[in-house]
């Protein structure tokens, strides 16, 4: 493979070419990039197939639809994002121009991960067009499928030497980060998270981290446990059970536990039929390795529901596993599987406390009848995001910054915010060179009333007890400004 350092030097070479920059041009390559996806459906659906197992709907659903509409919505907002912001000014600068110019950063590099393995390279990569960036995109080499397609692809439809793609594992990506970057965005792991923090350090780049977690699920007994059920179900075992804001474990009170287990077998059943190694929605764990991890995770635990398993095809069935301590190896890592746990609690306040005592989550969610407990619970924790009665759904709405806090990220994207994340916000301030005369209030020698007039300008000070000051402030200012009239020359 060609040197990364020849490959992220063409991109800044043809970024400084300034290319990237019209909003004709951004437009044109994101209408390209929908081309591709429109053109080449059948090819993405079959690589998601070969790398997940993921059905033609979930497939299309999951991931081509989440990229068409960041495209459809990019290309019709992208005029208003990058118009320049006015903001409000003060006094002293109310004749000027005064706005937030959004200019692109230079060089994106985008690393992908593998259990969404389209989505998690296309969204990131139409906000670093639609700023204006060139961008090189690491797709994960786990979802080798997908890759290989991205790589094959992308040049086709966009401009070759402006967006560039890079396969390859570890060794591939530890050269790439060596390079200079403007902003990296990286999804996947922690640990790694902390790799790639630590090299941009080196060339002071800026990074977004999209990372995991455990994402609670606190259940309330005033509660419709059978719509509950049904959404947690679908959001847990999606992709099988690998998606970075899946509820990893459940909390509720002892007494509704069972219930909660009858439910979701019951959705189960329901949504994969009697045998679910058979159903084409439920898709497989990505390899052996992961199979192997996940499936250690059961050792010692009460299994409710689940837990067969079939390491050749890389298959762990649904599991529900009860009364899990808080100490266990389940809870101690993101699950990243077919696996729910399910902690018993005794309060909310017991949830609350629990959820505070580990590291922030990506997502968090609670299910309640009682909107003053949901709201209770909003204001008493943290997390990337959070969605009250449902699963996964704060994540598909794109004005709703899509990231992690804490251990879970840094940053966000979707939408508008990704169009901000890969744009610097440029103060700008734009005066002409007359009224001068008004700029004694800053140049030497200083007066105390000058800085009353300052005051009263900047901080709009003007109470009974600063009459006086404002007064004899104002005067000295007319004294000024009739001396600097009637006297030019007396000025240096
Ligand atoms: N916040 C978010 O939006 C998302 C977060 N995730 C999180 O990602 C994790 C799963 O993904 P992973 O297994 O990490 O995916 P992965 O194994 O595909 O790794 C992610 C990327 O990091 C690169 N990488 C791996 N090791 C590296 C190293 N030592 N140095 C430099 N680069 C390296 C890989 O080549 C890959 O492109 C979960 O924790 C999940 O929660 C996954 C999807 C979305
Ligand atoms: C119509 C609803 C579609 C829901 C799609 C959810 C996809 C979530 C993918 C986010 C990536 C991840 O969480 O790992």
């Amino acid at each position: 493979m060609e040197k990364m350092q020849q490959i992220v030097g063409r991109a800044r070479a043809a970024f400084r070419s300034g290319r990237s920059r019209p909003l004709e041009f951004r437009i044109q390559q994101l209408k390209a990039l929908e081309r591709m996806v429109q053109e080449k459906e059948k090819e993405i659906l079959a690589a998601l197939k070969a790398d997940l197992n993921k059905s033609g709907p979930n497939a299309y659903s999951h991931e081509i639809l989440g990229v068409l509409g960041e495209l459809a919505l990019t290309m019709e907002k992208l005029p208003s994002w990058a118009a320049p912001q006015p903001v409000k000014k003060n006094l002293l600068t109310m004749r000027d121009e005064a706005y937030i110019g959004y200019e692109p950063l230079g060089v994106v590099l985008v690393i992908g991960a593998w259990n969404y393995p389209f989505v998690l390279v296309m969204q990131p990569l139409i906000g670093a067009i639609a700023a204006g960036n060139a961008v090189v995109v690491k797709p994960s080499e786990v979802s080798e499928n997908t890759a290989r397609l991205v790589a094959e692809l992308l040049p086709q439809y966009l401009d070759k030497d402006l967006y560039a793609v890079v396969t390859g594992g570890v060794p591939e990506t530890t050269e790439l980060l060596t390079q200079r970057f403007d902003h990296i965005l990286y999804t996947g792991n922690t640990a790694v998270g902390k790799i790639v923090m630590a090299a941009a350090a080196k060339h002071l780049t800026p990074v977004t981290l999209e990372l995991g977690g455990k994402s609670p699920c606190y259940i309330d007994k005033d509660c419709d446990l059978a719509v509950a059920c049904r959404r947690i179900t679908w959001g847990k075992y999606m992709n099988c059970g690998q998606t970075c804001i899946a509820p990893d474990y459940i909390l509720c009170d002892p007494s509704i536990q069972g219930k909660v287990v009858e439910n979701i077998k019951a959705t189960l059943k329901e949504f994969y039929g009697e045998d679910v190694k058979s159903s084409p929605d439920y898709g497989k764990i990505i390899n052996q390795r992961h199979f192997r991890r996940v499936k250690s995770l059961l050792e010692g635990q009460k299994i409710a529901h689940g837990g067969e398993s079939d390491e050749a095809s890389c298959f762990i069935a649904p599991t529900i596993l009860t009364d899990v301590s808080p100490e266990s190896k389940v809870m101690e890592e993101e699950i990243f599987g077919p696996v729910l746990p399910i902690v018993p609690v005794k309060s909310v306040e017991e949830a609350i406390e629990f959820i505070n005592l580990r590291e922030k989550p990506l997502a968090l969610y609670v299910f309640s009848n009682n909107k003053q407990l949901i709201r209770r619970v909003i204001a008493e924790t943290s997390s990337g995001g959070m969605t009250a009665n449902d699963v996964i759904m704060h994540s598909v709405l794109p004005d709703l910054p899509f990231g992690g806090v804490g251990h879970s990220g840094m940053g966000a994207y979707h939408g508008r915010h990704s169009f901000e994340t890969f744009s610097h916000r440029r103060a700008c301030l734009v005066r002409d060179l007359s009224w001068e005369a008004v700029n004694k209030l800053r140049y030497p020698p200083g007066s105390m009333e000058m800085v009353h007039l300052a005051k009263l300008f900047l901080l709009k000070q003007c109470n009974r007890s600063r009459v006086g000051h404002f007064i004899s402030a104002l005067l000295a200012a007319v004294k000024a400004v009739v001396a600097k009239v009637l006297y030019p020359q007396r000025e240096g």
